[in-house]
């Protein structure tokens, strides 16, 4: 998977910057001098200006939408072409013009989110989660490894890294306790995991079979799916995840493109049971991606989650997804789940790291941690091989945690046990 040496960018790219030749990830900007929000693909400490660079009205609509439903096609022409005019020297004094430091812009949600599901394809997690929630009980459910299970999420509160994470409020029922209260959640969680992101859709009753992925997803963001614990564990037998989910998504401002991740793909972990032939891969090209991820709470690592080890990979995902007859729109987001590893210290969330809150996280700062505080700040990035021995950086998706919203006079005048 190298092909020719690759030729360099007039650009003059630091070593080591992630955003190379090699990715050229999309995203939606805006600046102080500029403020319409347009799209924009990042290449060393720059942006390259789309609308100014192409003339083309799809890259002003202030989504990647427009573009994604172009199709495969024209995402294959316009990458070959951001690769010719950022190496041929012949073609500096057109683009140079339009390049604006990333330093200096504001990075919007680069998608209209169509719809969200969220996946749970992380054996690690998935037992993990089953160990801590249901105790006494088998880790996984029967089902797990016959197909990737996964639930409807939010679009609509699905939001750009950065955004300020506010702390839901909802049902909580203690251990000890018959009854329900309402207030704060005190088990708000991280959820470290993948994103991909659909731009061709697919017509109702067309399902897209395993070599059909490069056809349907352009690219592959970062997402953290906050989680309320105490929400979730009081709400979700027998339905699944609801409002302890739903409250807010975060993103990553950068979408790598699938043509980026090349050199990334792996052959999955091997399956312990054959899924049944619309699922199965043995045959299939390898959908496994070698993304390694990092979760940082106020600066210190606390996690590497490493995505080689998802059992179920987003080929067999989007499947899954539309084997029953579901179409597919342009800007729907389907996530990985969250992303685990065998280890303690390659858990992506608190639940995991902390063991059901019973074993507290020490911090290099001799702070310690269960779940989330008001000001806590948490940053996950994650890097993956590009090709000639260049590393792929997905930037980042951050955000930091806000005590929760002052009750309007509706919530606060429920009466009896609810109130707070
Ligand atoms: O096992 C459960 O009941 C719950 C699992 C989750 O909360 C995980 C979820 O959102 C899916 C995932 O991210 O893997
Ligand atoms: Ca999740
Ligand atoms: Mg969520």
């Amino acid at each position: 998977m190298s092909g020719s040496p690759p030729a360099a960018s007039w650009l003059g790219i630091p070593a080591g910057s992630g955003f190379g030749l090699e990715n050229l990830p999309y995203g939606v900007f805006s600046t102080g001098r500029d403020n319409r929000p347009r799209s924009g693909v990042a290449i060393g400490d720059q942006i390259l200006d789309l609308t100014g660079v192409t003339g083309d009205p799809v890259h002003g609509t202030g989504s990647l939408n427009a573009f994604m439903a172009q199709g495969p096609r024209r995402w294959q022409t316009l990458r070959a072409d951001l690769v010719t005019w950022l190496t041929d020297e012949r073609h500096r004094r057109r683009v140079e013009p339009h390049l604006v430091p990333r330093g200096e812009a504001r990075l919007h949600l680069p998608v209209e989110i169509a719809d969200y599901v969220d996946f749970y394809s992380s054996r690690d997690h998935a037992e993990n989660l089953g160990r801590i929630l249901r105790p006494g009980g088998a880790p996984l459910t029967p089902n797990w490894l016959h197909m990737p299970l996964g639930y409807h999420g939010r679009a609509g509160t699905v939001v750009v890294s950065g955004t300020p994470v506010t702390r839901p409020r909802g049902q909580r029922r203690g251990p000890a306790d018959d009854t329900p209260d309402f207030g704060p959640s005190q088990r708000l969680d991280i959820e470290a995991e993948i994103g991909f992101v659909v731009g061709s859709p697919s017509p109702a009753g067309r399902p897209v079979a395993l070599p059909d992925l490069p056809r349907h997803v352009f690219g592959v963001c970062l997402l953290n799916d906050w989680s309320a614990r105490d929400l979730q564990a009081w709400e979700y037998v027998p339905l699944g995840p609801f409002l302890g989910k739903s409250f807010l998504t975060s993103v990553s401002p950068w979408v790598v493109p699938l043509a980026a991740l090349e050199a990334a793909r792996i052959r999955p972990p091997r399956r312990e049971v054959t899924p049944l032939p619309y699922l199965d891969d043995a045959a299939a090209e390898p959908w496994g991606l070698d993304i390694q991820l990092e979760v940082r709470l106020n600066g210190h690592l606390v996690s590497r989650p490493p995505f080689r080890l998802m059992y179920w990979t987003p080929a067999q995902q989007l499947a899954h997804l539309t084997v029953n007859g579901a179409s597919l729109r342009t800007g729907d987001l389907f996530a990985s789940g969250t992303v685990s590893g065998p280890a303690r210290h390659q858990s992506g969330s608190f639940i995991e790291l902390s063991w059901g809150g019973r074993e507290p996280l020490e911090l290099p700062d001799g702070s310690v941690r269960v779940f989330l505080q008001d000001g806590d700040h948490v940053t996950i990035t994650a890097v993956a091989p590009g090709r000639h021995g260049e590393t792929l950086s997905f930037g980042e998706v951050a955000g930091r945690v806000q005590p929760a919203a002052a009750l309007t006079s509706q919530t606060a005048s429920v009466p009896g046990p609810l109130g707070v």
